[in-house]
């Protein structure tokens, strides 16, 4: 379990993190959310341990981040934009890589190199961004760690590789409960691989949530009634927003699909559809209060 504790740091008495609290489960994925300038470069390099924190505490396994050598052996992070050492070549790198990382694997490496089709004999510099962002998670997945804490990963990738890259990431969880911490300005980027969202907003972390709980809770229905919407209708739901179109009335309700899709029945409509709802949709209307920083997030 990786914890932070009543955490806060400032720059300047500028306060990029205050009194943050977080918690994120062995093998999952967790998806931090947050506009430009929100604070989420600044906590994972305290989670990496490159940050020392004003105050509260940093957490791996109930072990102190900071400058614990041993912790940061099954720790790999991948910065926003890659570091490579100068001139080096993605099998130099993984020779660099491999005299840090004890749980390093030759296999895998070859077998991801192959699987990307990447030229590990070139140097990185000579890449393209979108590549070099390649050879940065062959070279994370070849170290196989135990948490990996990823910025901005998405970033330059075209959408095969995005889903490659997903791929790999879901398949290192399942099979050896590797834990994933992955930042992102855009919700809508990452919703379909994480299984937490936490939001952060000017240094604040708003909202952690476990999104089977959020995805089983608010639903989108369409409905249509031969002589307009009955009253009882809206008094039997808890409905968290409604919206007319043309004929069609359109519900996102709080509560249990059955218990929904029963009442509704009992309305006799001539039209009633469950509609899948985006993760974007469900924080929008789940938490109408802090609506305006999430709005922020919603980038297209
Ligand atoms: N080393 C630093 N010195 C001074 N201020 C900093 C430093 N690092 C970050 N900040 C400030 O802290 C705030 C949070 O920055 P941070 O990089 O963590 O945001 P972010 O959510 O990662 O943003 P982005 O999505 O734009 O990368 C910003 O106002 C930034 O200017």
């Amino acid at each position: 379990m990786i914890k932070m504790q009543n955490v806060s740091k400032t720059f300047d008495r500028f306060k990029a993190i205050e009194n943050v609290n977080l918690s994120i489960q062995k093998g999952s994925i967790y998806g931090l959310i947050g506009s430009n300038g929100a604070g989420k470069t600044t906590l994972i390099k305290l989670l990496a341990g490159i940050y020392l924190q004003d105050q509260g505490s940093v957490t791996i396994e109930e072990e102190l981040v900071f400058e614990n050598l041993s912790l940061k052996e099954r720790v790999f992070y991948i910065p926003d934009q890659p570091y490579f050492l100068p001139q080096y070549t993605t099998k130099q790198m993984a020779q660099f890589y491999k005299s840090i990382y004890p749980t390093w694997s030759d296999e895998r490496f070859q077998t991801l190199v192959a699987w990307f089709e990447l030229d590990m004999k070139k140097r990185i510099h000579t890449f393209s961004k979108g590549w070099q962002r390649q050879a940065a998670f062959i070279l994370a997945l070849s170290a196989k760690p135990d948490v990996l804490i990823l910025d901005e990963p998405m970033d330059g990738l075209d959408p095969v590789v995005r889903k490659k890259v997903k791929n790999l990431l879901i398949q290192d969880v399942a099979d050896r409960e590797m834990t994933i911490l992955i930042s992102s300005h855009n919700l809508r980027e990452i919703e379909d691989i994480c299984d937490h969202i936490g939001i952060i907003h000017k240094g604040n972390l708003l909202i952690e949530k476990e999104l089977d709980e959020l995805k089983s809770d608010v639903h989108k229905v369409q409905v249509a009634y031969k002589d307009g919407v009955p009253e009882q209708l809206l008094s039997k739901l808890n409905v968290l927003h409604t919206e007319k179109r043309g004929s069609v009335f359109l519900c996102i309700v709080r509560g249990k699909e059955e218990e929904i899709i029963g009442q509704i029945q009992k309305t006799k409509p001539v039209l009633l559809d469950l509609l899948p709802l985006t993760l974007e949709e469900i924080f929008i209307y789940e938490m109408g209060d802090i609506g305006y920083a999430i709005n922020n997030i919603m980038v297209e």
